[in-house]
């Protein structure tokens, strides 16, 4: 049976998740990472990727995918919150991801490609 994290396993743990991009999510026991990928063909190979970690660890990221943009929240079901679960998921795409683009403003819009190009009027290439 999955377990909650405890308060000295996130202590130990979630500081390095937050530097990475990782954060906490309101109103839930999750956490969340925005990545801004060159193009939805590698922001799909990432999640192809990620899912077959994914099937491997019988855990499943909550995630959209916008063109380029991969927004995840991990948690854990079965116990209703962080689970160690959650953070081998979370270094297995922090692993994968390699050095794309991470949106660490939770608070600002999540604007993919086609809607940065239509704001500078430019065409995407
Ligand atoms: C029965 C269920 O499929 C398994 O317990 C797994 C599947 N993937 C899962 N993924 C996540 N995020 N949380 C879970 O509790 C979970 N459960």
């Amino acid at each position: 049976m999955t377990t909650i994290l405890t308060t000295e396993e996130r202590e130990a743990a979630l500081p390095d998740l937050g530097a990475t991009g990782w954060a906490a999510v309101e109103g839930r026991d999750a956490i969340r990472k925005i990545w801004k990928f060159r193009s939805f063909s590698e922001a799909w190979g990432f999640m192809s990727r990620v899912a077959l970690q994914a099937e491997k660890l019988n855990h499943h990221p909550e995630w959209t995918n916008i063109y380029n943009v991969v927004d995840v929240t991990l948690t854990t079901h079965d116990c209703g919150g962080l689970s160690a679960l959650d953070l081998k998921l979370a270094r297995a795409m922090d692993r994968i991801a390699g050095d794309a683009e991470v949106q660490r403003d939770h608070g600002a819009p999540v604007t993919c490609l086609c809607q940065e190009h239509a704001a500078r009027g430019t065409a995407p290439e």
